[in-house]
């Protein structure tokens, strides 16, 4: 598979806390990505380099192996950004007709389908939009733009359940007619986790792990049993927390389980669950450095 962007040794520091650090992305053509982090991990810091906001202290992004220089965007890309700047005075039509001009791929029959779908006035003035029908805006445009390349940070802050639904909906839908590459920053992890097919977890500015979903699904189990039972089963697999109660025990581990594995469970009386990915995030981020 072809790459469509890599970013290599990203740094990017402000003053003495590192926003970005040694940070490696690779994003194949035509896949679904989610880029996952908490509060101050560094993703928007990642989204506004490759979108040209900001300059990296070091390191490069390649978009389609061509080195991006300062200021300079990559081609057939849209951003939508977490703070939409979209203008004010301008009413909704007027901002797609602007947006149409700078893609390439822009589709005006799916556009008018999500103004419906988004239920947005085109002829309302953008000044007048709350807040989550301003983020609709945003997602309308990084839909209807069908760039290659579409990165989104936080589409569905903001947005009421229904919209939410509404629009991961309409992204799968037309992602399978006209695939590309995405990437969803966001923090609602169990939302997004049937709708990404990889995912990038940073933490401190650095890159915690990169897996494909199907990979963790298969990976992230909780393990419940006597302690002992636990300790015998986890022992030379990846645990990333572990809890007790009683004369029992919880283990969260990362690891595919084979048949023996299985086995050596029923004997051991161990029952296995799966992860969620919310709960496998979490564990991961406090012990899995
Ligand atoms: N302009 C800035 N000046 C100083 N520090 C900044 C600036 N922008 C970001 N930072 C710091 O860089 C780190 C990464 O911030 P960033 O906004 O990239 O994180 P994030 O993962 O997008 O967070 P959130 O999910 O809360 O939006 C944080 O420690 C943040 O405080």
């Amino acid at each position: 598979m072809s790459i469509v962007l890599s970013c290599d040794k990203l740094n990017k520091k402000y003053g003495r806390t590192y926003a970005l650090r040694d940070l490696d992305i690779q994003l194949e053509e035509n896949v679904i990505y989610g880029l996952l982090g908490r509060n101050g991990a560094g993703k928007t810091t990642l989204l506004n380099i490759i979108a040209g906001g900001i300059f990296a202290d070091d390191g490069t992004v390649e978009v389609r192996g061509k080195k991006l220089g300062k200021g300079a965007l990559p081609e057939d890309f849209c951003f939508v950004g977490e703070k939409n700047k979209l203008f004010g005075g301008a009413r909704l039509i007027e901002v797609l007709q602007f947006a149409a001009n700078f893609h390439p791929n822009w589709d005006w029959t799916f556009a008018h389908k999500l103004l419906q779908t988004f239920r947005l006035d085109p002829n309302q003035k953008i000044k007048q939009l709350s807040r989550g029908t301003e983020s609709l805006v945003g997602n309308l445009i990084g839909l209807a733009s069908r760039a290659a390349l579409t990165l989104f940070d936080e589409p569905v802050l903001g947005l009421d359940v229904l919209m939410r639904e509404r629009f991961y909906k309409e992204l799968l839908e037309d992602y399978a007619n006209h695939p590309r590459t995405i990437l969803l920053s966001t923090h609602l992890i169990d939302e997004i986790a049937p709708v990404v097919e990889q995912v990038y977890i940073i933490d401190e500015g650095s890159l915690l792990l990169h897996d494909e979903m199907n990979q963790i699904r298969m990976a992230a189990h909780l393990i419940r049993g006597h302690s002992d039972a636990v300790a015998a089963f986890t022992e030379g697999k990846r645990v990333l927390h572990t809890e007790s109660y009683g004369h029992g025990k919880l283990a969260a581990i990362f690891q595919k389980l084979n048949d023996g594995d299985r086995m050596q469970a029923r004997q051991l009386d161990i029952t296995i669950e799966n992860l969620t990915l919310q709960k496998f995030f979490s564990y991961l981020i406090e012990g899995g450095h």
